[in-house]
Protein backbone atom coordinates (compact mmCIF):
# COMPACT_ATOMS: atom_id res chain seq x y z
CA UNK A 1 0.00 0.00 0.00
CA UNK A 2 1.43 3.40 -1.02
CA UNK A 3 0.48 6.06 1.48
CA UNK A 4 2.07 9.05 -0.02
CA UNK A 5 1.02 11.31 2.75
CA UNK A 6 2.72 8.79 5.75
CA UNK A 7 5.34 10.73 7.62
CA UNK A 8 6.34 13.75 8.32
CA UNK A 9 5.30 16.85 6.08
CA UNK A 10 7.93 19.36 4.52
CA UNK A 11 8.97 21.04 1.78
CA UNK A 12 11.75 19.52 -0.98
CA UNK A 13 13.44 22.37 -1.52
CA UNK A 14 15.26 24.14 0.99
CA UNK A 15 13.64 27.50 1.86
CA UNK A 16 16.91 29.48 2.71
CA UNK A 17 15.18 32.78 3.85
CA UNK A 18 13.31 30.57 6.81
CA UNK A 19 16.82 30.16 8.76
CA UNK A 20 16.54 33.82 9.18
CA UNK A 21 13.67 34.64 10.29
CA UNK A 22 13.56 33.69 13.86
CA UNK A 23 9.62 33.30 14.14
CA UNK A 24 9.50 30.75 11.26
CA UNK A 25 12.14 28.71 12.77
CA UNK A 26 10.21 28.49 16.22
CA UNK A 27 7.46 27.54 14.58
CA UNK A 28 8.82 24.63 12.84
CA UNK A 29 10.41 23.84 15.45
CA UNK A 30 7.48 22.73 18.26
CA UNK A 31 9.38 20.28 19.94
CA UNK A 32 12.86 22.81 20.86
CA UNK A 33 14.91 20.91 18.93
CA UNK A 34 17.50 23.91 19.06
CA UNK A 35 17.11 24.68 22.64
CA UNK A 36 17.73 21.30 23.38
CA UNK A 37 20.60 20.87 21.66
CA UNK A 38 21.90 24.78 23.32
CA UNK A 39 21.82 22.81 26.20
CA UNK A 40 25.05 20.38 25.75
CA UNK A 41 27.67 22.68 27.62
CA UNK A 42 24.71 22.70 30.70
CA UNK A 43 24.61 18.27 29.89
CA UNK A 44 28.20 18.22 30.85
CA UNK A 45 28.07 20.13 34.14
CA UNK A 46 24.92 18.54 35.29
CA UNK A 47 25.84 14.90 34.24
CA UNK A 48 29.20 15.39 36.05
CA UNK A 49 27.64 16.48 39.25
CA UNK A 50 25.34 13.12 38.68
CA UNK A 51 27.94 11.11 38.21
CA UNK A 52 29.87 12.45 41.15
CA UNK A 53 27.09 11.37 43.45
CA UNK A 54 26.96 7.99 42.15
CA UNK A 55 28.94 5.15 43.83
CA UNK A 56 31.13 4.85 41.22
CA UNK A 57 34.28 4.26 43.24
CA UNK A 58 33.24 0.77 44.04
CA UNK A 59 34.27 -0.15 40.23
CA UNK A 60 37.85 -0.18 41.12
CA UNK A 61 37.03 -2.40 44.35
CA UNK A 62 37.97 -5.49 41.51
CA UNK A 63 40.78 -3.73 40.04
CA UNK A 64 41.09 -3.48 36.30
CA UNK A 65 38.61 -5.41 33.76
CA UNK A 66 39.42 -7.61 31.27
CA UNK A 67 37.13 -5.63 28.80
CA UNK A 68 34.53 -3.17 28.82
CA UNK A 69 31.13 -3.54 26.61
CA UNK A 70 29.30 -0.33 26.37
CA UNK A 71 25.46 -1.87 25.26
CA UNK A 72 22.96 0.52 23.77
CA UNK A 73 21.51 1.67 20.73
CA UNK A 74 21.38 5.00 18.59
CA UNK A 75 22.94 7.31 20.56
CA UNK A 76 23.37 5.76 23.69
CA UNK A 77 25.66 3.10 21.42
CA UNK A 78 27.27 6.26 20.29
CA UNK A 79 28.68 6.89 23.70
CA UNK A 80 31.03 3.69 23.35
CA UNK A 81 32.36 5.34 20.34
CA UNK A 82 33.30 8.38 22.33
CA UNK A 83 34.77 6.48 25.36
CA UNK A 84 37.13 4.36 22.75
CA UNK A 85 38.25 7.26 21.01
CA UNK A 86 39.04 9.63 24.05
CA UNK A 87 40.75 6.83 26.22
CA UNK A 88 42.86 6.28 22.72
CA UNK A 89 44.66 3.45 21.20
CA UNK A 90 46.96 2.90 24.48
CA UNK A 91 43.71 1.95 26.52
CA UNK A 92 44.82 -1.54 28.35
CA UNK A 93 41.91 -2.83 27.57
CA UNK A 94 39.59 -3.14 24.75
CA UNK A 95 36.60 -1.08 25.03
CA UNK A 96 33.21 -2.98 22.64
CA UNK A 97 30.40 -1.50 21.58
CA UNK A 98 27.61 -3.60 21.39
CA UNK A 99 24.07 -2.74 19.54
CA UNK A 100 21.91 -5.88 20.35
CA UNK A 101 19.90 -7.52 23.24
CA UNK A 102 22.25 -9.12 25.36
CA UNK A 103 26.17 -9.49 25.86
CA UNK A 104 28.80 -10.94 23.85
CA UNK A 105 28.97 -14.68 24.79
CA UNK A 106 32.86 -14.56 26.30
CA UNK A 107 31.46 -11.75 29.06
CA UNK A 108 31.83 -12.95 32.45
CA UNK A 109 32.67 -11.77 36.20
CA UNK A 110 36.07 -10.13 34.63
CA UNK A 111 34.24 -7.78 32.46
CA UNK A 112 32.61 -4.59 33.22
CA UNK A 113 29.28 -3.84 30.93
CA UNK A 114 28.35 -0.02 30.92
CA UNK A 115 24.70 -0.30 29.90
CA UNK A 116 22.97 3.02 28.52
CA UNK A 117 19.78 4.11 27.72
CA UNK A 118 18.26 7.54 27.84
CA UNK A 119 14.90 6.22 28.21
CA UNK A 120 15.94 4.10 30.16
CA UNK A 121 14.35 1.33 28.30
CA UNK A 122 15.63 0.05 24.91
CA UNK A 123 15.70 -3.75 25.07
CA UNK A 124 19.17 -3.54 23.88
CA UNK A 125 20.37 -1.73 27.37
CA UNK A 126 18.12 -3.73 29.46
CA UNK A 127 19.23 -7.09 28.21
CA UNK A 128 23.09 -6.24 28.43
CA UNK A 129 22.47 -5.30 32.21
CA UNK A 130 20.35 -8.56 33.00
CA UNK A 131 22.99 -10.75 31.05
CA UNK A 132 25.69 -8.86 32.78
CA UNK A 133 24.18 -9.44 36.33
CA UNK A 134 23.31 -13.13 35.57
CA UNK A 135 27.34 -13.82 34.15
CA UNK A 136 29.00 -11.80 37.16
CA UNK A 137 30.00 -8.80 35.48
CA UNK A 138 30.25 -5.64 37.04
CA UNK A 139 27.55 -3.48 35.68
CA UNK A 140 27.06 0.62 35.52
CA UNK A 141 23.86 1.59 34.68
CA UNK A 142 22.96 5.22 32.92
CA UNK A 143 19.43 6.53 31.59
CA UNK A 144 16.25 7.62 32.94
CA UNK A 145 15.83 8.01 36.56
CA UNK A 146 12.77 5.84 37.23
CA UNK A 147 13.37 3.75 34.83
CA UNK A 148 13.60 -0.41 33.92
CA UNK A 149 16.71 0.08 33.83
CA UNK A 150 17.33 2.20 37.05
CA UNK A 151 15.45 -1.28 38.78
CA UNK A 152 17.54 -3.70 36.72
CA UNK A 153 20.71 -1.71 38.22
CA UNK A 154 19.11 -1.44 41.72
CA UNK A 155 18.26 -5.51 41.96
CA UNK A 156 22.27 -5.88 40.37
CA UNK A 157 23.44 -3.15 43.61
CA UNK A 158 25.36 -1.72 40.46
CA UNK A 159 25.94 2.14 40.19
CA UNK A 160 23.45 3.97 38.62
CA UNK A 161 23.39 7.41 36.99
CA UNK A 162 20.63 8.77 36.35
CA UNK A 163 20.02 11.22 33.34
CA UNK A 164 16.79 13.53 33.16
CA UNK A 165 14.49 12.60 30.19
CA UNK A 166 14.13 16.22 28.85
CA UNK A 167 14.97 15.65 25.21
CA UNK A 168 15.09 12.57 22.93
CA UNK A 169 18.10 10.74 23.26
CA UNK A 170 19.78 12.15 20.11
CA UNK A 171 19.60 15.65 21.68
CA UNK A 172 21.22 14.29 24.84
CA UNK A 173 24.57 12.82 23.58
CA UNK A 174 26.38 15.01 26.27
CA UNK A 175 24.19 13.90 29.18
CA UNK A 176 24.61 10.24 27.98
CA UNK A 177 28.45 10.00 27.73
CA UNK A 178 29.82 11.99 30.27
CA UNK A 179 28.72 9.39 32.99
CA UNK A 180 29.98 6.59 30.81
CA UNK A 181 33.50 8.86 30.46
CA UNK A 182 33.59 8.78 34.05
CA UNK A 183 32.88 4.98 34.89
CA UNK A 184 36.04 4.45 32.94
CA UNK A 185 37.68 6.82 34.77
CA UNK A 186 37.01 5.78 38.01
CA UNK A 187 38.27 1.85 36.12
CA UNK A 188 41.29 4.12 35.28
CA UNK A 189 40.93 3.36 31.70
CA UNK A 190 40.88 7.45 30.29
CA UNK A 191 42.24 10.30 31.38
CA UNK A 192 39.53 12.77 31.57
CA UNK A 193 39.85 15.57 34.43
CA UNK A 194 37.55 18.38 36.03
CA UNK A 195 39.34 20.76 33.67
CA UNK A 196 38.84 18.78 30.60
CA UNK A 197 34.93 18.69 31.49
CA UNK A 198 34.76 22.07 32.16
CA UNK A 199 36.83 23.05 29.13
CA UNK A 200 34.27 21.37 27.03
CA UNK A 201 31.55 22.59 28.58
CA UNK A 202 32.50 26.15 27.98
CA UNK A 203 33.57 24.80 24.10
CA UNK A 204 29.56 23.47 23.55
CA UNK A 205 28.37 26.87 25.21
CA UNK A 206 30.69 29.23 22.90
CA UNK A 207 29.57 27.29 20.00
CA UNK A 208 25.59 27.09 21.12
CA UNK A 209 26.16 30.76 21.02
CA UNK A 210 27.90 31.28 17.65
CA UNK A 211 24.73 28.88 16.20
CA UNK A 212 21.78 30.23 17.77
CA UNK A 213 18.82 30.73 15.69
CA UNK A 214 19.37 34.60 15.82
CA UNK A 215 22.76 34.21 14.50
CA UNK A 216 21.90 34.92 10.59
CA UNK A 217 23.32 32.52 8.17
CA UNK A 218 26.15 34.83 7.23
CA UNK A 219 27.68 34.79 10.85
CA UNK A 220 26.33 31.45 11.51
CA UNK A 221 27.96 28.27 10.83
CA UNK A 222 25.61 25.37 11.30
CA UNK A 223 22.91 27.63 9.17
CA UNK A 224 25.91 28.42 6.52
CA UNK A 225 26.55 24.15 6.59
CA UNK A 226 23.48 23.48 6.63
CA UNK A 227 22.42 25.00 3.22
CA UNK A 228 25.75 24.52 1.78
CA UNK A 229 24.30 20.76 2.07
CA UNK A 230 20.64 21.46 0.89
CA UNK A 231 19.65 19.49 -2.12
CA UNK A 232 23.15 17.38 -1.65
CA UNK A 233 24.20 13.48 -0.98
CA UNK A 234 26.50 14.36 2.12
CA UNK A 235 29.65 12.54 2.43
CA UNK A 236 31.12 13.54 5.85
CA UNK A 237 34.86 11.86 6.43
CA UNK A 238 37.14 12.37 9.31
CA UNK A 239 40.90 13.09 9.20
CA UNK A 240 41.65 10.99 12.68
CA UNK A 241 39.90 8.52 14.57
CA UNK A 242 38.43 11.11 16.93
CA UNK A 243 37.22 12.89 13.99
CA UNK A 244 35.71 9.98 12.33
CA UNK A 245 33.70 9.75 16.06
CA UNK A 246 32.31 12.95 14.62
CA UNK A 247 31.67 12.28 11.12
CA UNK A 248 29.23 9.46 12.24
CA UNK A 249 27.52 11.24 14.73
CA UNK A 250 26.89 13.94 11.79
CA UNK A 251 25.35 10.81 9.85
CA UNK A 252 23.28 9.82 12.60
CA UNK A 253 21.39 13.29 13.48
CA UNK A 254 21.33 14.27 9.10
CA UNK A 255 19.55 11.12 9.02
CA UNK A 256 17.23 11.67 12.14
CA UNK A 257 16.72 15.45 12.28
CA UNK A 258 16.94 16.22 8.43
CA UNK A 259 16.47 12.89 6.72
CA UNK A 260 19.05 13.16 4.51
CA UNK A 261 20.76 9.88 3.11
CA UNK A 262 24.62 10.36 4.44
CA UNK A 263 27.85 8.65 3.45
CA UNK A 264 30.06 9.01 6.67
CA UNK A 265 33.41 7.32 7.86
CA UNK A 266 37.08 7.58 8.33
CA UNK A 267 39.15 9.13 5.74
CA UNK A 268 42.09 6.68 5.70
CA UNK A 269 40.13 4.19 4.55
CA UNK A 270 38.01 6.18 2.34
CA UNK A 271 40.87 6.75 1.01
CA UNK A 272 41.36 3.27 -0.32
CA UNK A 273 37.47 2.80 -1.76
CA UNK A 274 34.76 5.30 -1.05
CA UNK A 275 36.81 8.10 -1.94
CA UNK A 276 36.03 6.69 -5.85
CA UNK A 277 32.35 8.53 -5.12
CA UNK A 278 34.21 11.20 -6.27
CA UNK A 279 34.42 10.35 -9.60
CA UNK A 280 30.75 8.96 -9.85
CA UNK A 281 27.69 10.37 -11.07
CA UNK A 282 26.74 12.15 -8.02
CA UNK A 283 30.17 13.52 -8.42
CA UNK A 284 32.29 14.92 -10.66
CA UNK A 285 30.23 14.02 -13.32
CA UNK A 286 27.54 15.50 -12.23
CA UNK A 287 29.57 18.51 -11.81
CA UNK A 288 31.16 18.16 -15.17
CA UNK A 289 27.59 18.55 -17.08
CA UNK A 290 26.02 21.18 -14.51
CA UNK A 291 24.45 23.99 -16.32
CA UNK A 292 25.46 26.98 -14.42
CA UNK A 293 22.63 29.10 -15.56
CA UNK A 294 19.66 26.63 -14.71
CA UNK A 295 17.16 27.38 -12.16
CA UNK A 296 17.54 25.53 -9.19
CA UNK A 297 13.57 25.72 -8.67
CA UNK A 298 13.20 23.53 -11.61
CA UNK A 299 15.90 20.96 -10.67
CA UNK A 300 14.23 17.96 -10.87
CA UNK A 301 16.82 15.65 -8.53
CA UNK A 302 18.73 15.08 -11.87
CA UNK A 303 21.06 17.37 -10.50
CA UNK A 304 21.95 15.87 -7.23
CA UNK A 305 25.40 16.37 -6.40
CA UNK A 306 28.03 14.96 -3.50
CA UNK A 307 28.99 17.80 -0.96
CA UNK A 308 31.73 16.73 1.50
CA UNK A 309 32.16 17.41 5.04
CA UNK A 310 35.71 16.99 6.19
CA UNK A 311 36.40 17.16 9.81
CA UNK A 312 39.73 17.72 10.53
CA UNK A 313 41.32 16.92 13.55
CA UNK A 314 43.25 20.05 14.12
CA UNK A 315 46.46 18.50 14.74
CA UNK A 316 47.16 18.62 18.37
CA UNK A 317 47.56 15.06 19.53
CA UNK A 318 50.15 14.31 21.85
CA UNK A 319 52.27 11.40 19.86
CA UNK A 320 51.46 8.86 21.69
CA UNK A 321 47.93 9.44 21.52
CA UNK A 322 47.38 8.64 17.73
CA UNK A 323 47.83 5.56 15.80
CA UNK A 324 49.36 7.45 13.01
CA UNK A 325 51.71 10.54 12.51
CA UNK A 326 49.59 12.98 12.48
CA UNK A 327 51.93 14.60 9.45
CA UNK A 328 50.12 11.48 7.83
CA UNK A 329 46.67 12.25 8.59
CA UNK A 330 46.80 16.00 7.42
CA UNK A 331 48.57 15.09 4.11
CA UNK A 332 45.43 12.86 3.55
CA UNK A 333 43.14 15.28 4.49
CA UNK A 334 44.89 18.15 1.91
CA UNK A 335 44.91 15.16 -0.72
CA UNK A 336 40.77 14.44 -0.54
CA UNK A 337 40.51 18.84 -0.89
CA UNK A 338 43.03 18.73 -3.97
CA UNK A 339 40.84 15.67 -4.58
CA UNK A 340 37.49 17.32 -4.85
CA UNK A 341 38.47 20.88 -5.27
CA UNK A 342 39.68 18.90 -9.22
CA UNK A 343 36.27 17.65 -9.33
CA UNK A 344 34.13 20.25 -8.66
CA UNK A 345 32.52 18.81 -5.74
CA UNK A 346 32.02 21.11 -3.21
CA UNK A 347 33.80 20.95 0.58
CA UNK A 348 33.04 22.21 4.13
CA UNK A 349 35.96 22.00 6.49
CA UNK A 350 35.25 21.71 10.25
CA UNK A 351 38.27 21.72 11.98
CA UNK A 352 38.65 20.65 16.05
CA UNK A 353 39.74 22.67 18.54
CA UNK A 354 40.87 22.81 22.24
CA UNK A 355 42.97 21.03 23.99
CA UNK A 356 42.09 17.68 25.36
CA UNK A 357 40.19 14.61 23.25
CA UNK A 358 36.81 15.67 24.40
CA UNK A 359 36.69 19.71 23.86
CA UNK A 360 38.22 18.30 20.51
CA UNK A 361 35.91 15.73 19.35
CA UNK A 362 32.98 18.76 21.18
CA UNK A 363 34.25 21.37 18.78
CA UNK A 364 33.66 18.76 15.85
CA UNK A 365 30.32 17.29 17.21
CA UNK A 366 28.65 21.25 18.02
CA UNK A 367 28.19 22.89 14.55
CA UNK A 368 27.49 20.12 12.31
CA UNK A 369 24.30 19.19 15.10
CA UNK A 370 22.98 22.54 14.87
CA UNK A 371 23.33 22.34 10.93
CA UNK A 372 21.19 19.09 10.80
CA UNK A 373 18.29 20.60 12.62
CA UNK A 374 18.54 23.91 10.52
CA UNK A 375 18.40 21.41 7.29
CA UNK A 376 15.17 20.37 8.68
CA UNK A 377 13.54 23.49 9.15
CA UNK A 378 14.85 24.80 6.16
CA UNK A 379 12.87 22.15 4.38
CA UNK A 380 9.70 22.98 6.60
CA UNK A 381 10.52 19.34 8.48
CA UNK A 382 10.08 19.09 12.50
CA UNK A 383 13.67 17.94 13.42
CA UNK A 384 12.09 16.40 16.36
CA UNK A 385 9.02 14.56 14.64
CA UNK A 386 10.11 10.58 13.82
CA UNK A 387 7.42 8.90 12.26
CA UNK A 388 8.99 6.33 10.64
CA UNK A 389 10.53 5.26 13.51
CA UNK A 390 7.38 4.48 15.62
CA UNK A 391 5.81 3.42 12.37
CA UNK A 392 8.85 0.88 11.80
CA UNK A 393 8.54 0.21 15.78
CA UNK A 394 4.79 -0.73 15.63
CA UNK A 395 5.39 -2.88 12.56
CA UNK A 396 8.18 -5.04 14.03
CA UNK A 397 5.80 -5.04 17.62
CA UNK A 398 9.15 -3.67 19.61
O1 LIG B 1 18.55 5.73 24.47
P1 LIG B 1 17.32 4.88 24.31
O2 LIG B 1 16.13 5.47 24.96
O3 LIG B 1 17.60 3.48 24.72
O4 LIG B 1 16.98 4.84 22.78
C1 LIG B 1 17.84 4.26 21.87
C2 LIG B 1 17.54 4.81 20.49
O5 LIG B 1 16.19 4.56 20.20
C3 LIG B 1 15.57 5.75 19.70
O6 LIG B 1 14.87 6.36 20.74
C4 LIG B 1 14.65 5.39 18.59
O7 LIG B 1 13.69 4.53 19.10
C5 LIG B 1 16.74 6.62 19.30
O8 LIG B 1 16.42 7.97 19.21
C6 LIG B 1 17.71 6.31 20.39
O9 LIG B 1 19.02 6.71 20.12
Amino acid sequence: MIDGTAGVSGRRDADEALLDNPAALAEHDPGDMLRHTASAGAQVRESAALAAEANLAVLADDGRPRAVVIAGIGTAGRTGDVLATVAGPRCPVPIIGHRSAGVPGWVGAADVVIAVSASGRSPEALGAAEAAHRRGARLVAVGAPDSQLQSVAERARAPFIPVPRRAPARASLWALTVPVLLAARSLGLVKVNEADLAETASRLDADADRCRSAAESFVNPAKSLALGLAGSIPIVWGSSPLATVAARRFGDTLSANARYPVVTGALGEAGRGRVGLLDGVFGGLAEGERDIFADPAEDDGEGTRLRLVLLRDGGLNAEDDTDEPLAVEERRADAVQTLAERRGVRCDVVTAEGGSALERLASLIAVPDFASIYLALAHGLDPMAVPAITEMKELSNQ
